[in-house]
């Protein structure tokens, strides 16, 4: 690649990508384009107070409960406002789902876009300095626009989203995402305030020797995922579980490896929530030719049928999910892409 095409490509800013991407699809009305530009706006306003997260007026407790019964930290509290605000001005969304609140958030009727949004995830890590994030899921209503938002335009299936992506605060600041037309990785130039492509096109290796999964919770794991532990420690695969989904999803894209948050006595549909955080990292890793199931499904057939409904959650490359149905004793999943 001579230094001409390096310019043009690697280093583009994620406003021409998107403009470049757009200009693919002759029907784009530009909706989906300034939503993602929403997005990545809201993530640079978080980034900034990710960044002084140390400081005593972000730090700490909120001193609220959120509906999943956890502790809310100021800065999910924060995210969840900004995020909130900043689509609310973008004009392009009708409705959102977010780890932070209750109930569905209504704004504008006459667009056409829902959005399910974890804003901080990775909670337990913001006072310890450990890398967190920001995950998204895109779909489009299938109601009218103008008439009031129903159930059926915000509990689809993962299959139905148009977009999904994550930001990750860590040592720097990325947004990666997909429209279904493979994955994109930006990193955050703080000089200039831009989101610069820097991972194009990216794929999940086949196989990985790093597995995730939270072994403080070992004893009332099912006997097929000790079964699969086991077998990853007779492979001396290393052990890697930073404790932020993001970060840990983020490293098996790009090394290989598999994340595992399976169900257990006291959680027997695991933690993590179906619609803001599995459906959104499945459609990234399925088109980075990974995959994502709930250990006999994959996540993107399941039909949600509550906004805040838990999933058990076996992520990553495809050999090691295989890997780990297999000690289920179910059938492998054929990859859909
Ligand atoms: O402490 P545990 O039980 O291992 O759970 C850690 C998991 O929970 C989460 O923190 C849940 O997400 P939130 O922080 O958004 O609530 C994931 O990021 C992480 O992988
Ligand atoms: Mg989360
Ligand atoms: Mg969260």
């Amino acid at each position: 690649m001579d230094k001409h095409t390096l310019g043009s490509t690697i280093g583009t800013t994620l406003d021409r990508f998107i403009n470049d991407k757009q200009g693919e699809f002759p029907f784009a009305t530009g909706e989906l384009s300034q939503l993602l530009r929403d997005i990545a706006l809201a993530g640079k306003i978080i980034n900034r107070e990710v960044n002084k997260s140390g400081l005593l007026d972000i730090a700490g407790a909120y001193g609220a409960t959120n509906v999943q019964g956890e502790e809310q930290q100021k800065l999910d509290v924060i995210a969840d406002i900004r995020f909130t605000r900043a689509l609310k001005n973008g004009g392009e969304v009708c409705a959102i789902i977010s780890e932070e609140e209750d109930d569905l958030i209504r704004l504008n009727s006459n667009s056409r876009y829902v959005v399910a949004m974890d804003p901080l995830d990775g909670s337990s890590n913001i006072d310890v300095n450990v890398s967190i994030g920001t995950i998204f899921s895109i779909y489009r209503r299938v109601t009218p626009i103008g008439t009031p938002v129903q159930m059926e335009d915000v509990l689809q299936k993962g299959d139905k989203q148009v977009a999904a992506g994550y930001i990750l605060y860590g040592s720097s600041t990325m947004l990666v995402y997909t429209t279904g037309h493979g994955v994109n990785g930006f990193t955050f130039e703080p000089t200039l305030g831009e989101f610069l492509l820097s991972h194009q096109n990216m794929k999940c290796p086949k196989d990985g020797k790093m597995y995730s999964i939270n072994e403080g919770s070992y004893n009332s794991f099912e006997p097929e995922v000790k079964a699969y532990i086991e077998y990853c420690k007779e492979q001396q695969y290393s052990a890697r579980y930073i404790g932020s989904l993001v970060a840990d999803f983020h490293r098996n894209l790009l090394k290989g490896g598999i994340y595992i948050y399976p169900s257990t006595e006291k959680a027997p549909d695991g933690k993590l929530r179906l619609m803001y955080e599995c459906n959104c990292l499945a459609f990234i890793i399925e088109q980075a030719g990974g995959m994502a199931t709930d250990g006999q499904r994959r996540v993107m057939e399941i039909e949600p049928t509550e906004l805040h409904q838990r999933v058990p959650l076996f992520i990553g490359s495809p050999d090691m999910v295989n890997k780990a149905h297999a000690f289920r004793g179910e059938a492998s999943i054929v990859q859909k892409n």
